[in-house]
Protein backbone atom coordinates (compact mmCIF):
# COMPACT_ATOMS: atom_id res chain seq x y z
CA UNK A 1 0.00 0.00 0.00
CA UNK A 2 1.42 3.66 -0.74
CA UNK A 3 1.45 5.64 2.23
CA UNK A 4 -0.32 9.02 2.61
CA UNK A 5 1.87 12.10 2.20
CA UNK A 6 2.35 14.02 5.04
CA UNK A 7 2.30 17.55 4.21
CA UNK A 8 3.15 20.68 7.08
CA UNK A 9 2.28 23.78 6.55
CA UNK A 10 3.99 25.63 7.92
CA UNK A 11 3.69 29.82 8.55
CA UNK A 12 7.28 31.38 9.31
CA UNK A 13 10.32 28.97 9.95
CA UNK A 14 10.39 29.75 13.97
CA UNK A 15 7.04 27.37 13.59
CA UNK A 16 9.10 24.50 12.19
CA UNK A 17 10.24 22.49 15.20
CA UNK A 18 13.05 20.17 15.02
CA UNK A 19 12.14 16.99 15.29
CA UNK A 20 13.09 14.75 12.23
CA UNK A 21 15.87 13.27 12.31
CA UNK A 22 17.45 12.32 8.73
CA UNK A 23 15.41 12.64 5.53
CA UNK A 24 16.24 13.14 1.91
CA UNK A 25 15.36 16.41 0.70
CA UNK A 26 14.39 18.22 -2.55
CA UNK A 27 13.83 21.68 -2.46
CA UNK A 28 12.15 23.82 -5.41
CA UNK A 29 8.21 25.13 -6.14
CA UNK A 30 7.99 21.71 -8.36
CA UNK A 31 4.79 23.46 -10.62
CA UNK A 32 3.78 21.21 -13.26
CA UNK A 33 6.55 18.62 -12.22
CA UNK A 34 8.36 18.34 -15.80
CA UNK A 35 10.88 15.50 -16.70
CA UNK A 36 13.67 17.23 -14.63
CA UNK A 37 10.98 17.39 -11.51
CA UNK A 38 10.25 13.93 -11.91
CA UNK A 39 13.71 12.78 -12.27
CA UNK A 40 14.60 14.80 -9.20
CA UNK A 41 11.70 13.26 -7.08
CA UNK A 42 12.98 9.95 -8.32
CA UNK A 43 16.37 10.91 -7.07
CA UNK A 44 15.29 11.73 -3.46
CA UNK A 45 13.10 8.43 -3.30
CA UNK A 46 15.69 6.43 -3.99
CA UNK A 47 18.09 7.51 -2.52
CA UNK A 48 15.22 7.41 0.94
CA UNK A 49 14.51 4.02 0.54
CA UNK A 50 18.13 3.14 0.46
CA UNK A 51 19.10 4.78 3.85
CA UNK A 52 15.88 4.33 5.19
CA UNK A 53 14.57 7.87 5.37
CA UNK A 54 11.55 9.49 4.74
CA UNK A 55 11.61 11.55 1.16
CA UNK A 56 11.24 15.30 1.73
CA UNK A 57 9.90 18.28 -0.52
CA UNK A 58 10.55 21.62 0.42
CA UNK A 59 8.31 24.19 -0.99
CA UNK A 60 7.57 27.50 -0.61
CA UNK A 61 4.15 29.36 -1.59
CA UNK A 62 4.24 31.53 -2.33
CA UNK A 63 7.36 31.08 -4.68
CA UNK A 64 10.14 33.62 -3.49
CA UNK A 65 9.84 34.55 -7.03
CA UNK A 66 6.31 35.10 -6.93
CA UNK A 67 7.24 36.90 -3.33
CA UNK A 68 9.62 39.52 -5.12
CA UNK A 69 7.19 40.49 -8.08
CA UNK A 70 3.65 40.30 -6.56
CA UNK A 71 2.39 41.65 -9.73
CA UNK A 72 4.35 39.78 -12.21
CA UNK A 73 3.98 36.31 -10.47
CA UNK A 74 3.93 34.06 -13.17
CA UNK A 75 0.24 31.70 -13.87
CA UNK A 76 0.32 28.32 -12.26
CA UNK A 77 1.12 25.67 -14.83
CA UNK A 78 -1.17 22.70 -11.81
CA UNK A 79 -3.08 23.36 -8.97
CA UNK A 80 -1.68 22.39 -5.65
CA UNK A 81 -4.24 19.10 -5.81
CA UNK A 82 -2.07 18.47 -9.11
CA UNK A 83 1.10 18.87 -7.07
CA UNK A 84 0.13 17.27 -4.07
CA UNK A 85 -0.50 14.00 -6.83
CA UNK A 86 2.56 13.99 -8.24
CA UNK A 87 4.25 13.78 -5.49
CA UNK A 88 2.73 11.36 -4.17
CA UNK A 89 3.13 9.48 -7.49
CA UNK A 90 6.71 9.54 -7.34
CA UNK A 91 7.04 8.12 -3.96
CA UNK A 92 7.35 11.67 -1.73
CA UNK A 93 6.74 11.28 2.12
CA UNK A 94 6.73 14.41 3.56
CA UNK A 95 6.20 17.63 2.21
CA UNK A 96 6.76 21.08 4.43
CA UNK A 97 4.93 23.69 2.66
CA UNK A 98 6.62 27.31 3.84
CA UNK A 99 4.86 30.43 3.45
CA UNK A 100 7.77 32.92 2.03
CA UNK A 101 8.30 35.95 3.60
CA UNK A 102 10.70 38.71 4.11
CA UNK A 103 12.39 36.83 7.20
CA UNK A 104 13.21 33.59 5.09
CA UNK A 105 14.35 35.61 2.02
CA UNK A 106 16.83 38.03 4.50
CA UNK A 107 18.62 34.35 6.01
CA UNK A 108 22.49 33.78 4.50
CA UNK A 109 23.28 30.84 2.99
CA UNK A 110 25.17 29.01 6.08
CA UNK A 111 22.25 29.66 8.08
CA UNK A 112 19.90 28.48 5.77
CA UNK A 113 21.93 24.83 5.11
CA UNK A 114 22.97 24.48 8.89
CA UNK A 115 19.83 25.78 10.74
CA UNK A 116 16.91 25.32 8.22
CA UNK A 117 17.73 22.30 5.67
CA UNK A 118 19.79 20.45 8.51
CA UNK A 119 18.67 21.12 12.31
CA UNK A 120 15.00 21.92 11.66
CA UNK A 121 14.24 19.51 8.56
CA UNK A 122 17.20 17.01 9.74
CA UNK A 123 18.12 16.48 6.03
CA UNK A 124 20.83 13.79 5.60
CA UNK A 125 20.54 13.92 1.68
CA UNK A 126 20.32 17.10 -0.47
CA UNK A 127 18.77 16.17 -4.14
CA UNK A 128 19.23 19.31 -6.26
CA UNK A 129 19.45 20.48 -9.64
CA UNK A 130 22.84 22.24 -10.59
CA UNK A 131 21.47 25.27 -11.25
CA UNK A 132 19.95 26.02 -7.48
CA UNK A 133 20.19 29.02 -5.73
CA UNK A 134 19.12 29.71 -2.48
CA UNK A 135 19.36 32.21 0.94
CA UNK A 136 19.98 35.82 0.92
CA UNK A 137 20.66 37.35 -2.38
CA UNK A 138 20.70 34.13 -3.89
CA UNK A 139 23.50 33.46 -2.64
CA UNK A 140 24.24 29.71 -1.98
CA UNK A 141 24.80 27.54 -4.89
CA UNK A 142 25.58 23.37 -5.23
CA UNK A 143 29.61 24.39 -4.90
CA UNK A 144 28.67 25.74 -1.23
CA UNK A 145 26.33 22.57 -0.11
CA UNK A 146 29.52 20.33 -1.45
CA UNK A 147 31.93 22.24 0.23
CA UNK A 148 30.46 21.52 3.99
CA UNK A 149 29.09 18.47 3.23
CA UNK A 150 32.14 16.34 5.03
CA UNK A 151 32.25 18.56 7.80
CA UNK A 152 28.54 18.75 9.00
CA UNK A 153 27.68 15.06 7.91
CA UNK A 154 25.15 15.14 4.81
CA UNK A 155 25.45 13.85 0.72
CA UNK A 156 24.61 15.80 -1.62
CA UNK A 157 23.41 14.21 -5.03
CA UNK A 158 23.14 16.66 -7.83
CA UNK A 159 21.12 16.23 -10.51
CA UNK A 160 21.88 18.01 -14.14
CA UNK A 161 19.65 19.81 -16.44
CA UNK A 162 17.24 17.48 -17.97
CA UNK A 163 17.00 18.81 -21.65
CA UNK A 164 14.49 16.91 -24.45
CA UNK A 165 14.64 17.60 -28.18
CA UNK A 166 17.74 20.30 -27.71
CA UNK A 167 15.83 22.12 -25.20
CA UNK A 168 15.90 22.58 -21.81
CA UNK A 169 13.41 21.60 -19.32
CA UNK A 170 12.03 24.34 -16.67
CA UNK A 171 8.56 25.57 -15.75
CA UNK A 172 9.15 28.42 -17.44
CA UNK A 173 9.46 26.35 -20.93
CA UNK A 174 6.08 25.11 -20.14
CA UNK A 175 4.61 27.89 -19.52
CA UNK A 176 5.53 29.58 -22.46
CA UNK A 177 4.34 25.74 -24.96
CA UNK A 178 1.13 26.35 -22.72
CA UNK A 179 0.77 29.85 -23.27
CA UNK A 180 0.88 29.06 -27.15
CA UNK A 181 -1.17 26.03 -26.77
CA UNK A 182 2.04 24.23 -28.34
CA UNK A 183 0.67 20.75 -26.86
CA UNK A 184 2.97 18.79 -28.33
CA UNK A 185 5.89 20.76 -27.08
CA UNK A 186 3.80 20.75 -23.98
CA UNK A 187 3.89 17.11 -23.76
CA UNK A 188 7.65 16.71 -24.56
CA UNK A 189 8.37 19.02 -21.64
CA UNK A 190 6.51 16.91 -19.49
CA UNK A 191 6.72 13.78 -20.31
CA UNK A 192 2.92 13.52 -20.49
CA UNK A 193 -0.43 14.98 -22.05
CA UNK A 194 -1.52 18.39 -20.14
CA UNK A 195 -3.53 17.88 -17.64
CA UNK A 196 -5.86 19.63 -15.29
CA UNK A 197 -7.96 17.93 -12.27
CA UNK A 198 -10.42 19.38 -9.80
CA UNK A 199 -13.98 18.68 -8.00
CA UNK A 200 -17.14 19.15 -10.33
CA UNK A 201 -19.29 21.88 -9.05
CA UNK A 202 -22.81 23.06 -9.69
CA UNK A 203 -23.40 25.87 -12.06
CA UNK A 204 -26.14 27.89 -13.42
CA UNK A 205 -27.89 25.32 -14.48
CA UNK A 206 -27.91 26.96 -17.90
CA UNK A 207 -25.73 23.79 -19.97
CA UNK A 208 -28.67 21.88 -20.08
CA UNK A 209 -30.55 24.63 -21.38
CA UNK A 210 -28.15 25.19 -24.05
CA UNK A 211 -28.35 21.12 -25.36
CA UNK A 212 -24.91 21.12 -23.36
CA UNK A 213 -24.19 19.87 -20.25
CA UNK A 214 -21.23 20.67 -19.01
CA UNK A 215 -19.18 19.48 -15.51
CA UNK A 216 -17.55 22.76 -14.08
CA UNK A 217 -14.07 22.95 -12.18
CA UNK A 218 -13.45 25.92 -10.43
CA UNK A 219 -10.20 27.37 -11.00
CA UNK A 220 -8.66 29.70 -8.62
CA UNK A 221 -4.99 30.37 -9.62
CA UNK A 222 -4.62 31.94 -13.15
CA UNK A 223 -3.27 29.12 -15.61
CA UNK A 224 -0.73 29.28 -18.37
CA UNK A 225 -2.81 28.10 -21.07
CA UNK A 226 -5.14 31.01 -21.99
CA UNK A 227 -8.98 30.95 -22.30
CA UNK A 228 -10.56 29.18 -25.10
CA UNK A 229 -12.24 26.51 -25.99
CA UNK A 230 -10.30 23.10 -26.45
CA UNK A 231 -10.70 19.36 -27.79
CA UNK A 232 -10.35 17.46 -24.20
CA UNK A 233 -10.06 13.31 -23.25
CA UNK A 234 -11.59 13.40 -19.70
CA UNK A 235 -11.23 10.59 -17.07
CA UNK A 236 -13.24 10.01 -13.70
CA UNK A 237 -12.10 6.95 -11.83
CA UNK A 238 -11.76 4.25 -14.55
CA UNK A 239 -14.02 5.65 -17.13
CA UNK A 240 -13.24 7.79 -20.31
CA UNK A 241 -15.14 9.88 -22.28
CA UNK A 242 -13.85 12.27 -25.38
CA UNK A 243 -15.35 16.01 -25.34
CA UNK A 244 -15.21 19.73 -25.75
CA UNK A 245 -13.88 22.16 -22.83
CA UNK A 246 -14.21 25.60 -22.43
CA UNK A 247 -11.35 27.48 -19.71
CA UNK A 248 -12.72 30.86 -18.85
CA UNK A 249 -14.41 33.66 -17.43
CA UNK A 250 -17.94 33.12 -19.82
CA UNK A 251 -17.84 36.85 -21.08
CA UNK A 252 -21.49 36.77 -22.39
CA UNK A 253 -22.98 36.50 -19.27
CA UNK A 254 -20.78 38.71 -17.73
CA UNK A 255 -19.34 36.71 -15.44
CA UNK A 256 -15.78 36.85 -13.65
CA UNK A 257 -15.27 33.62 -12.28
CA UNK A 258 -12.48 31.30 -13.70
CA UNK A 259 -14.56 27.93 -14.93
CA UNK A 260 -13.39 24.72 -16.68
CA UNK A 261 -16.19 23.20 -17.87
CA UNK A 262 -16.45 20.44 -19.90
CA UNK A 263 -18.46 18.89 -22.45
CA UNK A 264 -18.77 14.93 -22.37
CA UNK A 265 -19.78 13.52 -25.66
CA UNK A 266 -22.42 10.79 -25.82
CA UNK A 267 -22.87 10.02 -22.26
CA UNK A 268 -25.33 11.10 -19.28
CA UNK A 269 -23.61 11.04 -15.66
CA UNK A 270 -24.05 12.63 -12.59
CA UNK A 271 -20.37 13.83 -11.66
CA UNK A 272 -21.28 16.60 -8.82
CA UNK A 273 -19.07 16.25 -6.22
CA UNK A 274 -16.54 13.73 -8.12
CA UNK A 275 -12.90 14.71 -9.26
CA UNK A 276 -12.50 15.07 -13.01
CA UNK A 277 -9.49 14.97 -14.73
CA UNK A 278 -9.48 16.79 -18.17
CA UNK A 279 -6.60 16.31 -21.00
CA UNK A 280 -5.93 18.97 -23.39
CA UNK A 281 -5.34 17.76 -27.25
CA UNK A 282 -6.18 20.63 -29.43
CA UNK A 283 -6.94 24.52 -29.03
CA UNK A 284 -9.50 25.31 -30.84
CA UNK A 285 -10.38 28.79 -30.33
CA UNK A 286 -10.28 32.01 -27.87
CA UNK A 287 -12.87 32.62 -25.54
CA UNK A 288 -15.48 35.20 -26.87
CA UNK A 289 -17.66 37.81 -26.09
CA UNK A 290 -21.31 36.93 -28.05
CA UNK A 291 -23.97 39.54 -28.87
CA UNK A 292 -26.74 36.63 -27.72
CA UNK A 293 -26.92 33.24 -25.82
CA UNK A 294 -28.24 31.99 -29.36
CA UNK A 295 -24.90 32.81 -30.76
CA UNK A 296 -23.27 31.32 -28.25
CA UNK A 297 -25.04 28.11 -28.14
CA UNK A 298 -24.60 28.06 -32.07
CA UNK A 299 -21.07 28.76 -31.73
CA UNK A 300 -20.95 25.90 -28.66
CA UNK A 301 -21.83 23.18 -30.93
CA UNK A 302 -19.55 24.00 -33.85
CA UNK A 303 -17.17 23.91 -31.58
CA UNK A 304 -18.50 20.12 -30.36
CA UNK A 305 -18.28 19.30 -34.14
CA UNK A 306 -15.19 20.09 -34.50
CA UNK A 307 -13.66 18.55 -31.39
CA UNK A 308 -15.26 15.43 -32.42
CA UNK A 309 -13.36 15.92 -35.84
CA UNK A 310 -10.05 15.94 -33.74
CA UNK A 311 -10.53 13.94 -31.78
CA UNK A 312 -11.43 11.18 -34.42
CA UNK A 313 -8.94 12.26 -36.87
C1 LIG B 1 -17.70 24.40 -26.06
C2 LIG B 1 -18.00 25.60 -25.21
C3 LIG B 1 -17.60 26.86 -25.65
C4 LIG B 1 -17.87 28.00 -24.90
N1 LIG B 1 -17.47 29.23 -25.36
C5 LIG B 1 -17.80 30.35 -24.67
C6 LIG B 1 -17.41 31.64 -25.15
O1 LIG B 1 -16.71 31.78 -26.16
N2 LIG B 1 -17.81 32.73 -24.44
C7 LIG B 1 -18.56 32.61 -23.31
O2 LIG B 1 -18.91 33.64 -22.75
N3 LIG B 1 -18.89 31.41 -22.78
C8 LIG B 1 -18.52 30.28 -23.44
N4 LIG B 1 -18.87 29.04 -22.94
C9 LIG B 1 -19.47 28.94 -21.59
C10 LIG B 1 -20.99 28.93 -21.61
O3 LIG B 1 -21.37 30.26 -21.40
C11 LIG B 1 -21.43 28.02 -20.44
O4 LIG B 1 -21.09 26.70 -20.73
C12 LIG B 1 -22.89 28.10 -20.17
O5 LIG B 1 -23.09 29.37 -19.67
C13 LIG B 1 -23.35 27.04 -19.16
O6 LIG B 1 -22.98 27.40 -17.84
P1 LIG B 1 -23.28 26.43 -16.60
O7 LIG B 1 -22.45 25.16 -16.78
O8 LIG B 1 -22.86 27.21 -15.40
O9 LIG B 1 -24.74 26.10 -16.59
C14 LIG B 1 -18.58 27.88 -23.66
C15 LIG B 1 -18.94 26.62 -23.21
C16 LIG B 1 -18.67 25.48 -23.94
C17 LIG B 1 -19.08 24.14 -23.42
N1 LIG C 1 -22.50 14.70 -21.18
C1 LIG C 1 -22.28 15.40 -20.07
N2 LIG C 1 -21.21 16.22 -19.96
C2 LIG C 1 -21.01 16.93 -18.85
N3 LIG C 1 -21.80 16.88 -17.76
C3 LIG C 1 -22.88 16.08 -17.80
C4 LIG C 1 -23.17 15.31 -18.94
N4 LIG C 1 -24.30 14.62 -18.71
C5 LIG C 1 -24.70 14.93 -17.49
N5 LIG C 1 -23.87 15.78 -16.89
C6 LIG C 1 -24.06 16.31 -15.51
O1 LIG C 1 -24.69 17.57 -15.65
C7 LIG C 1 -23.94 18.60 -15.01
C8 LIG C 1 -23.87 19.82 -15.89
O2 LIG C 1 -25.14 20.32 -16.22
P1 LIG C 1 -25.36 21.89 -16.38
O3 LIG C 1 -26.77 22.12 -16.80
O4 LIG C 1 -24.29 22.45 -17.25
O5 LIG C 1 -25.27 22.32 -14.88
P2 LIG C 1 -24.17 23.14 -14.07
O6 LIG C 1 -24.47 24.54 -14.37
O7 LIG C 1 -24.42 22.75 -12.64
O8 LIG C 1 -22.82 22.69 -14.56
C9 LIG C 1 -22.53 18.02 -14.80
O9 LIG C 1 -21.89 18.49 -13.65
C10 LIG C 1 -22.80 16.53 -14.72
O10 LIG C 1 -23.02 16.15 -13.38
Amino acid sequence: MIEPLRIELVRGLHNLRPRHRGCALTVGKFDGIHLGHQVLLERTRDEARRAGVPAAVLSFDPSPRDFFHKDRAPPRISSLRDKLAALQHYGIDRLVLVRFDQCIANIPPKAFLEEVLLAKLGASALIVGDDLRFGRNRSGDIQYLRSRADELGYRVLAVDTIEVGGERCSSSAVREALSNTDFPRVERLLGRPYRVTGRIRKGLQLGRQLDMPTANISVRKRLAIPYGVYAVVAREGDRTWKGVASLGIRPTLNLSQCLLETHLFDTQVDLYGRVLEVEFRHFLRPELKFDSIDLLKKQMHEDATAARRLLDS
